[in-house]
């Protein structure tokens, strides 16, 4: 525990109010930028530029400093070693897609998420809410529970609180309040976490899933309504990193954060559905602004809550018992513990057993669950109203502001990126959901210089060739940099280490076909590696003499008439179809054209998609009749 003043302490008694209103400051060990504490940079504002730092030292086991730290590994890349693995062990798993149902069963799901609210400062201090600072810099005295420290509600909390409810269609209630719920563990110091449960600050919500959300869609067909129960307010618990020797290091920094806790009804039937809603109310909270990042940054985690019931038994309208498998951090992760889960207690009851209320636990790569302990139920937890808070009052006024100037909501936002920019739905939810919601942000960022550079109005809308261009390169040849480096330094107002100006001028002369794709690819990954200095796309092309000269149809034709000399036989299978001896064009046999083509002429004077124009062109006005009247 960290030391404080006994003149601060003395202070505090003698007056109930702490003169100082800033945070401990505790000497850590210096900690390497790659260790575990650091978070990715939020969009948050630095606070307490004016809070006076209280210098305490910290117990930290000698051999915690000295030991080295865990290198992090992605969980991106965790998740594909993990595909590797068991595609290298030869154990073929069975796909998920085939296993939404069990003959003779139904499933119920309930989840719980916890989401972190993006505020400058904690649920009941003043201290900053930060990920990037040193461990142990944003810590008030009420977030170790310094005896006689009180709690500070800070209302600010309140406002991507009410918008994320907002999102969720749910009733914000004109009065909530706060609960005790009294736990032991030393990521609480406290002893109790603050929460809401009884009389929660948002209920009766409701999130539409459709078949684009990736629901099961055979059995959910295109549509599906979830019941959101309540959403609560309540602290999130210190960041706990495990080190070799059974010790642990703990970072106070995100005790008190402010969190959200979104309670579904038992309302979801299929796995795949589960990980469509997660997905869903991550894009909604980031839509928002509401929430400070995603599952893959750790900003969001979900319980998944199990039961299984026979099918006869679904008319009684009783439950199955549920297991609660809790800290899920992928989507991937909801789906396939689900399964995992409901399998087993299949297996359990069909052995005439009983299903236990349990909470239970999934590592990344496992097949099955494993218990951790008894489920804890509200007379465990001791929960009693907290005497030291004051009930919250929202006012009509805050809701109706915050409603009215809401962002764009996803179902909106896909509509309009199908509709206006011509993407698939996959493409549109892919580009939203990468990077935490910036890639989408980067799009726009190019779309924006791209429209600039091509001289593009408002009614650029007309012609989506553009969009699709930079919707494509953004999601497909952005993600084939992601698979051989790592790290695209996607910032959350979208920039990266290919600066959207510099793609925009790659991409504005691959539109005027003023450059191949090829080279443009080269381009790109000479910004990305930093061969090319920012702005320098332009020059570079001329410097390197990249420029497109095209050829001339007619040289186009006298390639296309070299190539196929010889080549009767191929020609034949062009005949046949024409005759209607063969079902389906020989698409493959005008690619192989095509490429001797390339391969034959001035392969930087030539578009791919101009040769396969001509020559077909040819195939039906010469060589064909020709061939036809041998
Ligand atoms: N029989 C059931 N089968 C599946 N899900 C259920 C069942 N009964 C309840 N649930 C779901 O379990 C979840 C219960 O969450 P809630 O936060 O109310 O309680 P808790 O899990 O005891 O609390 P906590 O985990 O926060 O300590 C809800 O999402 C609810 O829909
Ligand atoms: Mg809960
Ligand atoms: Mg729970």
């Amino acid at each position: 525990m960290s030391r404080i003043s006994t003149a601060e302490l003395g202070r505090y008694l003698l007056t109930g109010h702490l003169s100082r209103r800033g945070c401990l400051h505790a000497r850590l060990p210096r900690i390497s930028p790659s260790a575990p504490f650091h978070r990715p940079t939020s969009q948050r504002r630095p606070f307490g530029s004016d809070a006076e730092s209280l210098e305490t030292s910290t117990a930290v086991p000698r051999n915690a400093a000295a030991a080295p730290v865990a290198p992090v590994t992605p969980l991106r890349k965790q998740l594909k070693d993990q595909a590797k693995a068991l595609k290298a062990s030869g154990r073929k798993k069975k796909k998920n897609a085939d296993n939404q149902t069990v003959p003779g069963w139904e499933l119920t799901v309930g989840i719980e998420i916890h989401a972190q609210l993006n505020t400058a400062r904690k649920l009941f201090s003043p201290a900053a809410a930060s990920f990037n600072d040193k461990p142990n810099a944003h810590v008030a005295l009420f977030d170790v529970a310094m005896p006689g420290s009180q709690p500070l509600f800070q209302p600010e909390t309140l406002i991507p609180a009410v918008r994320a409810a907002l999102a969720l269609n749910c009733a914000v209630q004109p009065v909530s309040r706060f609960d005790r719920k009294h736990y032991f563990h030393w990521d609480q110091p406290a002893g109790y976490q603050i929460t809401q449960y009884y009389h929660p600050f948002a209920r009766d919500g409701r999130i539409v899933l459709h078949a684009r959300d990736g629901i099961a869609p055979e059995e959910d067909g295109g549509r599906v309504e979830i019941g959101i129960k309540q959403v609560q307010m309540e602290q999130d618990t210190a960041k706990t990193t495990a080190q070799p020797g059974d010790v642990h290091w703990l970072d106070f920094n995100r005790v008190g954060l402010p969190l959200i806790e979104i309670i579904t009804l038992p309302q979801i039937r299929h796995p795949a559905t589960a990980a469509a809603f997660v997905r869903k109310v991550q894009m909604l909270l980031s839509a928002v602004d509401a929430c400070v990042s995603g599952m893959e940054a750790g900003g969001l985690r979900a319980d998944v809550n199990v039961s299984v019931r026979r099918s006869e038994d679904v008319a009684t309208g009783r439950l199955g018992t549920r297991t609660e498998i809790k800290n899920l951090s992928s989507f991937k992760a909801v789906e396939d513990a689900i399964i995992a889960e409901r399998d087993r207690q299949i297996a359990v009851l069909e052995a005439g057993g009983v299903v236990e209320g349990e909470t239970r636990g999934w590592s990344l790569g496992s097949t099955e669950t494993r218990r951790l302990r008894g489920k804890e139920g509200e007379v465990d937890y001791r929960y009693m109203p907290d005497p030291d808070l004051g009930p919250v009052v929202i006012g009509e006024d805050l809701v109706g502001h915050l409603a009215a100037s809401m962002g764009v909501l996803p179902d909106a936002e896909i509509d309009e990126l199908v509709g206006r920019y011509g993407l698939s739905a996959k493409d549109a939810l892919s580009l939203m959901m990468l990077d935490d919601g910036a890639r989408i942000q980067y799009f726009y960022n190019v779309l924006d210089a791209l429209e600039e550079r091509l001289g593009l109005g408002n009614d650029a809308a007309s012609d989506q060739r553009h969009a699709l261009l930079a919707a494509n390169w953004c999601l497909h040849e952005l993600g084939k940099l992601t698979e051989l480096a790592s790290d695209l330094g996607m910032t959350p107002n979208g920039e990266c280490h290919v600066p959207s100006a510099d793609l925009a001028a790659v991409l504005s002369h691959l539109h005027r076909r003023e450059i191949t794709a090829k080279v443009a690819k080269d381009l790109l990954w000479g910004v990305f590696r930093g061969d090319i200095t920012a702005g320098g796309v332009t020059q570079t092309i001329d410097a390197a003499s990249l420029w497109f000269h095209e050829l001339s149809e007619r040289e186009y034709a006298e390639l296309a008439d070299q190539v196929v000399e010889g080549e009767d036989k191929v020609l034949g299978e062009f005949l046949r179809f024409k005759q209607g001896n063969a079902k389906a064009y020989p698409q493959g046999k005008l690619m192989f054209l095509v490429g001797k083509m390339m391969r034959v002429g001035t392969e930087q004077r030539m578009d791919p998609a101009s040769a396969e124009r001509v020559l077909r062109a040819r195939l039906e006005r010469v060589y064909l009749p020709a061939l036809e009247a041998r």
